[in-house]
């Protein structure tokens, strides 16, 4: 029989009620064979996930302060959940157990990871499935990417058709067999390693809204679902910012040729989005776009030098001069006498001085000049390289609004245009966007 992984994220494992509907959706299609689950998320919007609390907890181990704070609405929302679903209550003592390490001192990524080790026995337990820890066959090296032994360690686990299994997602263990986890939101990627490893037939990824959706629904009320997506299209737009799905959950199913599709736990009927190889030429022509994206948060070094063109080697001292600092970039737009590098303020840990130091030394350029507070948008649709006039109704809705572009980029595929705003601006970009290519955007 054909299996399909299924993985709830945090909002759908949030409390008793959510694992009901969890419940309820797995029973529904008996190919549901693996389940894969998150820590609980937010139950509303002032409530903090449960693993930005196990972050708190082991910095304020680390320095000997007491965690009774945290720690106690840790444990209160697996016990809630325990008791709610007349669970036994025994795992308590292994929680509290865990209190104790993080008093002592562990490391962050152990301490994450029992957000969704805690988890993902409770809902083994409410299931009657069998619990699957993944220190035991997800092998993640040391650039966070997985070794490829994973997927037939964790297949022959999962090799009983008949079985149903649960697996905590997020994390599983370095070359040294210590914990470690993936990067936030990166329990996308453990379905995505679990669907391989089964050779599911289609992985499927629940979460609270109904697929993705043209736009960030914290911006622009109600935006349009997407039908249907592509793994190229769909890479872009979460890396860009659509945090709904993990840019690195593509690649282990892509590889694979497994489909995803996105569903909302809340609204199982709703037919959710898509994921797949190759578009039908139906879908690429019925939209200009397949969504926007983006977010805040980078900087922008430009520097100007006459004749730059000619100066052989240029951009490859610059960027040797990245990499001897160990920065990476985001963007690298350029003309004849100008360049300009985008880097996410997380990756530039605040070394532009170091970095403009270097470049004054080795480039010796006629001027450089660093912006801060830059938000980067991007359109993105396999369907724009078809379409003529893309960027002039991008330019004419932003400049008709009166949005300064601060830099603009597009990708070598032409899949995307990238267009780099003032922080203060980025909300207005997404709404401008999104009214002049799918209409009816949020007016604030
Ligand atoms: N384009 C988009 N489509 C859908 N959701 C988006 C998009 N961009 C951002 N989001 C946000 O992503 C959230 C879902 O991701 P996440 O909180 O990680 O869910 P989960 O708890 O299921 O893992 C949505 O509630 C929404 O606020
Ligand atoms: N719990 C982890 C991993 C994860 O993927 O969570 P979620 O599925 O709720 O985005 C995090 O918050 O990053």
């Amino acid at each position: 029989m054909e299996r399909i992984v299924a993985k709830f994220g945090g909002s759908s494992v949030a409390d008793a009620n959510q694992i009901k509907k969890l419940r309820s959706i797995v029973d529904h299609d008996l190919r549901r064979r693996i389940v894969v689950v998150s820590a609980p998320g937010k139950r509303h919007g002032g409530e903090s996930k449960l693993t930005d609390l196990l972050y708190l907890c082991q910095e304020m181990g680390a320095m000997a302060t007491s965690i009774d704070e945290p720690f106690g609405l840790i444990r209160g929302r697996y016990m809630e959940i325990a008791v709610d679903l007349n669970l036994d209550q025994t795992i308590l003592s292994d929680i509290d157990r865990f209190g104790e390490e993080l008093t002592a001192g562990c490391t962050p990524d152990y301490a994450a990871s029992r957000g969704e080790y805690f988890s993902a026995r409770l809902i083994a337990e409410y299931l009657g499935a069998e619990f699957i820890d993944p220190a035991e066959y997800i092998v993640i090296r040391a650039n966070g990417t997985i070794a490829p032994e994973s997927y037939d360690l964790l297949g022959a686990r999962l090799a009983n058709l008949d079985s149903r299994y649960v697996m905590a997602g997020f994390y599983g263990r370095d070359r040294n067999g210590e914990v470690k986890t993936f990067s936030r939101g990166g329990s996308d990627i453990s379905g995505a390693i679990a669907a391989r490893a089964a050779g599911a037939a289609c992985y499927e990824n629940w979460t609270d809204t109904s697929g993705i959706l043209m736009a960030d629904p914290r911006i622009i009320d109600n935006p349009r679902p997407i039908d249907e997506i592509s793994f190229r299209e769909i890479r872009e737009m979460a890396y860009m910012g659509a945090s709904v799905f993990h840019d690195e959950a593509i690649l282990p199913v892509r590889e694979a040729s497994i489909p995803i599709r996105i569903k909302n736990t809340n609204s199982p009927e709703d037919p959710g989005t898509l994921i797949t190889a190759t578009l039908s030429d139906k879908t690429i022509s019925s939209t200009e776009i397949a969504g926007i994206a983006g977010k805040k948060g980078f900087s922008m070094i430009s520097l100007e030098k006459s004749l730059m063109n000619r100066e052989v080697g240029f951009v490859y001292r610059l960027l040797g001069i990245l990499s001897e600092q160990g920065v990476s970039f985001e963007q690298c737009p350029s003309s004849i006498d100008s360049v300009s590098v985008i880097f996410e303020d997380e990756k530039l840990r605040g070394l532009d001085d170091v970095l403009i130091d270097q470049i004054c030394r080795q480039l010796q350029p006629d001027n450089v000049a660093v912006e801060k507070n830059i938000a980067l948008v991007a359109v993105v649709g396999e369907g724009m390289v078809r379409t003529v006039g893309i960027a002039g109704k991008i330019f004419g809705a932003l400049g008709k609004a009166g949005i300064n572009v601060r830099v603009i980029n597009q990708g070598a595929s032409e899949m995307n245009i990238i267009i780099g705003v003032s922080d203060d601006d980025y909300e207005a970009t997404v709404r401008v966007l999104y009214e002049v290519f799918v209409g009816q955007g949020k007016q604030s």
